[in-house]
């Protein structure tokens, strides 16, 4: 037995399925979760001192590798002071400024602890602020786990094969109306028989949770413009893409201006924060100003600010984007010419520093039906194969890779090689 198998065995007794989110038991690739001791930069070490090349970079927040110096150095200066009050402290308007400066569609923002609350909570603001109770939400993408939301999601519950969770009450789930991600015709189609009873389209701007599909030229204006039409919220979901696919988001980089923003992940340097964000006639309707509840205990957490403020400084130096596109690029055009040398089926999406890899004889990925039509038994091999040698990727074939500006050269090079011996293997 490895340690991390004593690991997991012990904890099976006393944590479901021994993991505190599904997507950590590997029921998507087979075998035993590995367990962490630490990471530095690009690298994770098991508890046996093994050490990997970590492409998750804990789900996305680690842009800039792990245990960044600059970011530890926020943590431990802002834990001297106190771990949390529950009363206001001035890093959070400082939080609040900066986002609002990033992310012109901002006007106002509220701190809460994870990207599941952010959605849930600008999900409610949506639907007090319209008096609307239907919501559209897209096949395969994951906003996390509150209950209207959890309604043909993507990420863990795509990999266990539960994407419609039971315990969502039916009634709830038959206001969520969900249509395929970059079909714009079944978007016009929807509004167009129900727009006048829709809140809010919530829609991750590059998917992330079914594996990584870009949004086709045209899809992110439909929605825009068939909630101009019909008085609905337009939300994007940045928890992932915020700050990852360059320092304005997903609208920066399409040039769209949604209602309002959920943001989580790298805005918390690491530690648990999410946010979510619009223009002021629609937060003005949140509490204590208006009547829409929402709270937090933790929420704004000051040593959770301090990371992540850390985080935004750093990732706003020049070139960094480019120089984490080029990486990401660099690393892909290698996995490829790989694969094609030994005659492997494969494509790859990439937008900035996240990408998708997919077992597919299909060049071009765009529709959740062609991510579910690859051949996952071929990713389960391929995921175990780059394990053995050290390289550590999402542990399902449904879920976006990151690459950090930790990652050098050599790692690359050295990830593309484990990959030309899996391929041939
Ligand atoms: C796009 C997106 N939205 C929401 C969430 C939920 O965030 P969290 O896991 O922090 O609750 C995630 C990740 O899990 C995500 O990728
Ligand atoms: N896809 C999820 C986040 O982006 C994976 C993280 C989790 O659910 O544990």
């Amino acid at each position: 037995m490895t340690l991390s198998s004593e690991l997991y065995s012990q904890a099976q007794h006393v944590i479901p399925g021994g993991v505190n989110s599904p997507v950590r038991a590997f029921k998507g690739v087979g075998g035993t979760p590995v367990y962490f001791d630490r990471a530095q930069g690009a690298y994770v070490w098991d508890s046996e001192g093994k050490r990997y090349i970590d492409y998750i970079g804990s789900w996305g927040p680690m842009i800039l590798g792990h245990t960044h110096p600059a970011v530890i150095d926020a943590v431990k200066q802002s834990a001297e002071k106190g771990l949390s009050f529950g009363a206001p402290t001035e890093i959070e308007t400082v939080m609040a400024q900066k986002v609002c400066e990033l992310l012109p569609s901002i006007d106002m923002v509220r701190m809460v602890s994870s990207g599941t609350e952010a959605t849930m909570s600008a999900l409610r603001l949506a639907r007090g602020y319209t008096g609307r109770d239907k919501i559209v939400k897209f096949e395969g993408c994951y906003h996390g786990h509150s209950d209207s939301l959890l309604v043909k999601a993507g990420s863990g519950a795509l990999t266990l094969g539960v994407p419609s969770s039971p315990g969502v009450p039916a009634a709830l789930a038959a206001d969520t109306i969900t249509l395929a991600y970059n079909d714009s015709d079944a978007v016009r189609q929807t509004f167009a028989e129900l727009g006048e009873q829709i809140a809010c389209i919530i829609v991750e701007p590059v998917a992330g949770n079914m594996n990584c599909v870009p949004p086709e030229p045209g899809f992110l204006e439909t929605l825009r413009a068939v909630c101009d039409q019909y008085g609905s919220v337009l939300i994007f979901d940045e928890v992932m893409t915020g700050f990852r696919v360059g320092l304005q988001g997903a609208q920066g980089r399409y040039g769209i201006k949604p209602d309002l923003t959920t943001l989580g992940k790298i805005i918390g340097g690491g530690l648990p924060v999410g946010a979510f964000g619009g223009s002021r006639k629609i937060m003005e309707h949140l509490a204590p100003l208006g009547p829409v509840y929402q709270a937090g205990t933790l929420s704004g957490c000051p040593v959770a600010m301090a990371a992540g403020l850390k985080t935004l400084e750093l990732i706003a130096a020049p070139g960094f984007y480019d120089d984490l596109s080029a990486k990401t690029a660099k690393l892909l055009q290698g996995l490829q010419a790989a694969a094609d040398h030994a005659g492997i089926p494969f494509a790859t999406n990439q937008v900035g520093g996240m990408f998708g890899l997919f077992f597919s004889e299909e060049k071009s990925i765009s529709r959740f039906a062609q991510v579910m039509a690859c051949d996952v038994e071929r990713f389960k091999r391929f995921f175990h194969a780059m394990l053995d040698q050290g390289v550590y990727l999402a542990p399902s074939a449904f879920e976006a890779g990151f690459v950090s500006a930790a990652h050098s050269d050599e790692d690359l090079q050295a990830t593309i090689a484990a990959a030309a011996a899996a391929f041939k293997a």
